[in-house]
């Protein structure tokens, strides 16, 4: 597995973070190393998958990167007539994706698509995963992706969405930020690699509040939802579809 060195000298010029190849190169070491409790939370995925599966339908990982979630959906997914869509706009992601699903065998189809998630259709879903992709889209283009969801999903099914967060309390929020660092400084990254990182997802990633989501949810559509899973600034909510 490639470690992840990108911020470990100093830079002359930081630039926005973008998902190129040097990025997915080193993507299993650098979010292992970064999200407190990412194994945790993939593993549940498949849990959930396991426990919403409903014959003849569509399982959705938005933002699928090397396609993580999308691998715990297919080895839990036993019922009859069951399709994976994992789309990505990043072509580097996309690209590695592809090859690290074919790796392993099933019976479940997955489809990978380059596309943005803003564009894609969605329909006849049993589960959607939105794992840390809703942070990098812009606050306005947050509710109506959300509702698209909501349209897609049959009854019954659920939304997976997990986001870093920011507190409106000063105080907690600079708690939970520290701690995330303390997280990181103890896997292994210095100073200046937190540092950098985080000066280039200054522009990129724009946190929203626990508060925010569950108002969003439930201003698309989701009557009930649910923080199954928080460490440090790091979340992740079910949303229920009624049955
Ligand atoms: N508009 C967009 N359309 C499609 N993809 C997008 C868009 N914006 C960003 N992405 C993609 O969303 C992914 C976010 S990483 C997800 C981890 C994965 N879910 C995992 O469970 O391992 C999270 C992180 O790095 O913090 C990247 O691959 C982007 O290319
Ligand atoms: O590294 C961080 O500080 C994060 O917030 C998480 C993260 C992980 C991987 C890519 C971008 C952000």
């Amino acid at each position: 597995m490639h470690k992840d060195h990108i911020y470990a000298e100093p830079l002359a010029h930081i630039q926005d973070f973008r998902f190129d190849d040097q990025v997915a190169d080193v993507f299993p070491d650098m979010i292992q190393r970064s999200v407190p409790g990412y194994q945790s939370i993939i593993q549940t995925i498949g849990q959930l998958a396991s426990r919403y599966q409903q014959a003849n339908s569509h399982f959705y990982d938005l933002g699928c990167s090397l396609g993580a979630a999308s691998l715990a959906m297919r080895r839990n997914i036993s019922a009859a007539g069951c399709k994976i869509i994992a789309v990505d706009n990043s072509p580097a992601m996309v690209q590695r994706c592809q090859r690290h699903l074919e790796a392993f065998r099933s019976e479940v189809p997955v489809t990978v698509l380059e596309g943005d998630i803003r564009e894609v259709a969605f329909e006849n879903a049993a589960m959607v995963v939105i794992n840390f992709t809703l942070q990098f889209l812009a606050k306005q283009d947050r509710s109506p992706l959300l509702k698209k969801v909501y349209q897609a999903l049959k009854p019954g099914g659920i939304l997976v969405l997990s986001e870093k967060i920011i507190s409106a309390h000063s105080r907690s929020n600079q708690l939970l930020v520290d701690l995330h660092h303390d997280f990181k400084r103890a896997n292994g990254y210095s100073e200046l690699e937190i540092s950098q990182k985080r000066t280039a997802l200054e522009n990129v990633m724009q946190p929203d509040s626990i508060a925010a989501h569950q108002q969003r949810l439930e201003q698309v559509g989701f009557t009930e939802s649910t923080v199954w899973f928080q460490c440090f600034n790091f979340c992740s909510m079910i949303a229920f579809k009624q049955p």
